[in-house]
């Protein structure tokens, strides 16, 4: 593939300046910006006020939106801004929209990290370990790599840019729907394609254009008992025990082969045709790749590619996340604690309504609660949520990635199906009428949201030139 000599020249700015890439990924590691955990709402704010600084630095024009309050661990708090940035208004230019977030989910060395999460750490085997730099700095931080080389080189930047950075994500979004919405027919009037870089390729060694994300509703259910925690030798088998009702309950949700039983929850899934067979089957992936990513051979389907990814991309699941309130400390304390919450989630997919699993989902566990006749109080409640996306693989903004692909790795892409949520893909899609479309920085075996999260340099590297080269694509093709 022929490139010409503005990609030659800004291939080079990027391979030379790769120090400085890796210099700024490491000040963005140090931030931890948890969304989820009030004591480091201070961070988010921090890490969205550090981007802010940059995107000034390079030129752009940065706008704060702020979405207001909420309530989090019983305590009101400010929502961290959604920082607007805009690079270029040339009406004869296309205009991109970016979208990225700047928190993170927890992350504690005693969760088995080999070494500080806030601390970018180099491996040997080129792996930049920390909590966000795959998910999703690494990818955010590309973009405005992007426009600085094209600064330092003198270049013009063959499209408008809108960035749309928020720090709530991994949270629930909360205000993002409603700012895209309000501001479809002004701030983002002139956006003719979407372009977010938050998720992983499908193994290890070939990049991909991802055109589908499964939806997410995540439920937090409490049981509720003695005023508070109690001695069991003192008041075990006298009382109705909060854990003792959660744990059942959490078992009448899924099997272990991961079967939903929620009653009805597989009700508005498409039926899988032929064709669709077909494509899963001409897919190349190698299940080994899958294992690693797992670290364990624990695959429910090893041998069968398509049904497991089908399961990860076009059927609901199920998990169970964790229990607030139990003991779970090392040691043997005798507690028998008063109130626990579990938390679970559903993943769901196109058709499935996120009204309709609530409704089922409470419906359900409610009905299996009263079976228990038991004394303790009962309560369920849907805490966020956002619906699955599926995108026209055959616009121009495929065509331009697919395009930028071949370009910068000498590969045709996988076209991929997510597992995960970003529940903004669909709102851009509708709100604004045009096409999205995800770009992967990452690798399959990233951890993002778990230990060890890494991105690999080459990743990170190829990856600003990637994003680069789309651009160009987007103007060459779109015009
Ligand atoms: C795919 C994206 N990088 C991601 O990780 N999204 C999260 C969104 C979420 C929803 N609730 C909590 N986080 C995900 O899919 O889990
Ligand atoms: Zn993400
Ligand atoms: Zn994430």
């Amino acid at each position: 593939m022929t490139v010409t000599k503005p990609l030659a020249d800004f291939y080079a700015h990027v391979d030379a300046n790769e120090a400085h890439y890796i210099d700024k990924l490491r000040e963005v590691v140090a931030i931890p910006s948890v969304s989820s955990d009030a004591a480091y709402r201070p961070k988010v704010f921090e890490m969205g006020a550090w981007l802010e600084k940059e995107m000034q630095r390079l030129g752009i024009q940065t706008k704060r939106h702020h979405p207001g309050k909420h309530v989090m661990d019983g305590q009101e708090l400010e929502l961290p801004p959604i920082v607007i940035g805009t690079f270029g208004t040339d009406p004869k230019k296309k205009t991109v929209a970016v979208y990225g977030h700047y928190d993170v989910q927890p992350a504690l060395e005693s969760d088995g990290w080999d070494s500080d999460p806030w601390t970018l750490t180099m491996m040997p085997d080129g792996r930049m370990v920390g909590r966000g730099s795959t998910d999703d700095k690494g990818p955010v931080i590309g973009w405005l790599w992007v426009v600085e080389a094209h600064q330092k080189l003198g270049l013009e930047l063959p499209v408008n840019l809108k960035f749309v950075f928020e720090g709530m994500e991994e949270t629930g979004s909360e205000g993002l729907d409603d700012m895209i919405i309000s501001m479809a027919k002004t701030e983002f009037k002139d956006v003719d394609c979407v372009c977010i870089s938050d998720n992983y390729w499908l193994g290890t060694t070939k990049p991909c254009v991802t055109y589908g994300l499964r939806g997410i509703s995540y439920f937090n259910m409490t049981v509720q008992g003695p005023a508070w925690d109690l001695h069991s030798g003192v008041f075990g088998g006298t009382t109705h025990e909060p854990m003792t009702d959660l744990i059942h309950l959490m078992g009448r949700l899924v099997t272990p082969d991961g079967t939903i039983l929620v009653p009805g929850i597989m009700e508005n899934v498409a039926p899988v045709t032929d064709a669709e067979l077909e494509i899963y089957k001409k897919l190349d992936v190698d299940m080994s790749d899958i294992e690693a990513s797992v670290g364990a051979k624990t695959l429910i389907y090893a041998n069968d590619k398509s049904k497991t990814l089908m399961n990860r991309w076009r059927f609901p699941s199920l998990s169970l996340h964790g229990i607030e309130g139990a003991f779970y400390a090392p040691g043997a304390k005798t507690v028998i604690p008063a109130k626990v919450t579990g938390k679970f989630s559903i993943r769901s997919v196109p058709n499935m309504d996120p009204k309709e699993i609530n409704e089922k989902v409470s419906k359900y566990l409610e009905a299996e609660f009263a079976k228990l006749n038991s004394k303790n109080k009962f309560k369920i409640e849907g805490s966020h949520g956002g619906k699955p996306w599926v995108g026209d693989l055959n616009h121009w903004n495929y065509v331009a990635a697919i395009k930028a692909v071949e370009q910068v790795f000498g590969v045709t892409p996988d076209l991929t199906r997510e597992g995960g949520s970003i529940p903004v893909t669909l709102t851009f899609q509708t709100a604004l009428d045009k096409s999205v479309l995800l770009l992967p920085m990452g690798r399959s075996n990233d951890g993002a949201h778990s230990v060890n999260e890494k991105l690999d340099k080459d990743n990170y590297i190829k990856g600003i030139k990637l994003l680069g080269t789309y651009l160009h694509q987007i103007a060459a093709i779109a015009k």
